[in-house]
């Protein structure tokens, strides 16, 4: 990722109105030159109306939008950007290599690059198959083939992993980390958790078409925590309190949960043992994005009831 670099996509301000719906409200976001950035959120918050607006499928109803320099939907701007929004629409009756060859030929792209992009997506072998054959992970695999005909600097991918089953995910997954150690530029959308963390460098969080935070996935995740199982717990619990402060110490799901650096497990082990206290479990774990999530979204309902 080049953080100096101008952004690839510049988003300020982007609302989109559907009649009644404020599908996008006041959406600042921002892509970099080279990182993974992860879209995440809830379903209906929004996600596939911004990617829609980013390759100009529909307007927003206000806002100001940069995309690669220039605006969305320029020829351009197009030309150097690759997308799959929704399910792909591949003919059923022709073969993988067919249909990309049809693509191809509408969009003036040399017919090597098309081995290229099927070898990428791992479809080689299948590519004389017909398209109604596929699996979905094939069939979405081969969405990003077509995405990546083109030799796009950037990707922009609406929920790549939906509907795949686990294996199917996993090499979607995988397929996307290329991408992304390739210097190419992604920006995805997702409602999964864990999967932003496995890929993104960055992720932005849309709740209910606004955007609650913007951060990368390790500011996200740094506070670590030890968990511990320890008898008599109230013992260890005043024991830890008293060395660590209270803030440091709080009780979950019956075990203690310490805000200290993992490297310090050591240390607190020895000061429990040493009390006489029974320390049957102590490993260190990281803040799941699920509960940042929470927080984040919860915080941001409670400022719109203060707000209200
Ligand atoms: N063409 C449309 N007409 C009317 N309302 C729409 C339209 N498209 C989206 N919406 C509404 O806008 C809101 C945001 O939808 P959007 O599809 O952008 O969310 P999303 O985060 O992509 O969710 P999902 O993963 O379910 O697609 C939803 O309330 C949706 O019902």
């Amino acid at each position: 990722m080049n953080a100096t670099a101008a952004p690839l996509v510049e988003v300020s301000g982007l609302t989109k109105r559907y009649g009644d719906t404020l599908a996008v409200d006041g959406v600042d976001l921002t892509v970099l030159p080279g990182e993974v950035y992860g879209f995440l959120g809830p379903n209906g918050a929004g996600k596939t109306t911004t990617l829609r607006i980013l390759t100009g499928l529909i307007c927003p109803t206000s806002g100001t939008v940069r995309v690669l320099g220039g605006a969305p939907g320029q020829a351009q701007v197009l030309a150097r950007t690759g997308s799959m929004i929704e399910s792909p629409a591949f003919y059923p009756y022709l073969s993988g290599l067919d249909n990309l060859r049809v693509l191809a030929e509408y969009a003036d792209v040399p017919r090597p690059r098309i081995d290229e992009v099927l070898a990428l997506v791992d479809l080689a072998d299948r590519a004389r198959d017909r398209f109604s054959t596929y699996s979905l992970g094939m069939k979405q695999r081969l969405g990003v083939a077509a995405a990546l005909l083109k030799d796009p600097e950037l990707v922009i991918l609406d929920e790549p992993t939906n509907g795949l089953d686990p294996a199917g995910m996993r090499d979607m997954r995988r397929l996307i980390r290329e991408l992304g150690a390739d210097g190419r530029t992604v920006l995805l959308s997702s409602h999964l958790l864990g999967e932003v963390q496995q890929i993104c460098d960055r992720v932005g969080i849309i709740s209910e078409g606004r955007m609650v935070a913007e951060h990368t996935v390790d500011e996200l995740r740094t506070e670590q925590e030890l968990v511990i199982r320890a008898t008599p717990r109230e013992n260890a619990r005043s024991l830890l309190i008293e060395a660590l402060g209270a803030a440091a110490v709080h009780l979950y799901d019956e075990t203690l949960r310490v805000k200290v650096a993992p490297d310090r497990a050591a240390e607190v082990n020895r000061l429990l043992v040493d009390a006489g206290i029974a320390v049957s479990e102590l490993h260190s774990t990281e803040r799941a994005l699920e509960d940042v999530f929470f927080e984040l979204t919860t915080t941001t309902d409670k400022e719109k009831t203060h707000a209200g």
